[in-house]
């Protein structure tokens, strides 16, 4: 068990040209990753997010700040110190970094190698992780044998090989095709039920985070720009940047073009209601309608899952006299999000 603390932490590299300014790639970031946590990373291509973890496993020394996994300070250790210390973080990547030349069980064997493992016991610890991550038949096999998936396996079984109490998994399932990605985040999700192990992943995909994450943070020009539960900052982003994000994963309002398409379609009067976590009963909401005679299509939207709660936007036409929907309206609004689309 294994918490991940980052402080203040921040990443300067020397400017591109003579006398150009220095690229900052990462500014003033703190995350607090509890232990046993999956904890999400995202944003936009060159917002920082690869040189974040890099800092967190020493492969690059951070300009400022702190980073603690666990009680070990990895800024401000020696080389000897960061060799002992990445035996204890794994890494996944998404192009897998196997080695080509080695067989599947001599990938998974190398860091067990490196950590000077007995022959042996490297055998067992060998065959255990590939029956672990489904590929106890493809032991011998080559890795460019392999489809992504299996791939992608290989790599999270030799993550795993020295009992890390972290994995860091950069863009690992962003090579992959949908089913197979699911496959590689079910293992993930058991590797942290199982064995308790602390995920810390980056990624730009909404429906990574929505579906295993428990905690997300949004970075933005290096910076931490929001941060919070999964569910909260997704049912309520801040920034412009988490909003496009979420709209990705989540549904949404309609976006102006299918506004107008909607209104050619539907004469009604069009409003859009949020549904939070149960925060509003639906039977509630459709019975206030129907007691009015108001009439209801459901046109646009739909509820969907986010870390194991439900969240929802739908967009509803209602139908009948003015002056009954206004005041299924007013009535509504006291109850939930409710917004009348212009
Ligand atoms: N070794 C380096 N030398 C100079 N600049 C770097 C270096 N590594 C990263 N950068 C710069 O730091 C910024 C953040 O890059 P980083 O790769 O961490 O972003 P990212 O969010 O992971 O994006 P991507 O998803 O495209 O990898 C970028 O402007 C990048 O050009």
């Amino acid at each position: 068990m294994t918490r991940v603390q980052m402080i203040g932490v921040g990443k300067r590299y020397p400017g591109r040209g003579k006398g150009s300014a220095p690229i900052v790639a990462v500014d003033d970031v703190s995350i607090d990753v509890a232990s046993g946590e999956i904890h999400a990373v995202i944003g936009y291509s060159g917002a920082g997010k690869s040189t974040l973890l890099r800092l967190v496993n020493g492969l690059e020394p951070a300009t400022s700040g702190r980073i603690l996994v666990g009680d070990d300070e990895v800024t401000g250790l020696s080389e000897r110190g960061l060799r002992a210390i990445r035996g204890r973080i794994g890494m996944i990547f998404q192009q897998f970094n196997l080695f080509h030349s080695k067989t599947v069980s001599k990938n998974v064997e190398y860091p067990l190698l490196v950590a000077g493992m007995p022959a042996e016991e490297r055998r067992r610890r060998v065959a255990e992780l590939l029956d672990f991550v489904g590929l106890g038949d493809r032991a011998s096999a080559y890795t460019d044998q392999l489809s992504g998936g299996q791939k992608q396996r290989v790599g999270i079984a030799r993550a795993l090989a020295t009992n890390p109490g972290v994995l860091l998994a950069d863009e690992a399932t962003s090579a992959l095709d949908p089913e197979t990605s699911q496959e590689v985040l079910a293992l993930l999700k058991r590797i942290n039920s199982e064995f308790g192990i602390t995920i810390i992943l980056i990624t730009h995909e909404m429906d990574v985070v929505r579906e295993i994450a428990q905690r997300v943070t949004v970075m933005d020009g290096g910076r931490a720009v929001e941060q919070g539960d999964v569910f909260d900052v997704f049912s309520d982003p801040r920034t412009e940047t988490t909003r496009r994000f979420v709209s990705t994963a989540l549904p949404t309002e309609p976006e102006t073009g299918h506004l107008e398409e909607l209104r050619r379609r539907h004469r009604g009067k069009l409003v859009t209601m949020t549904f939070r976590d149960g925060d509003v009963d639906q039977p509630v909401v459709f019975r206030a309608l129907a007691e009015r005679g108001v009439g209801v299509s459901i046109v646009h939207g739909g509820i969907t899952d986010v870390g194991g709660r439900s969240f929802g936007k739908l967009t509803l036409e209602l139908i009948g006299d003015d002056a009954r929907i206004d005041d299924a309206i007013v009535a509504l609004a006291k109850e939930t999000e409710l917004e009348v689309l212009a």
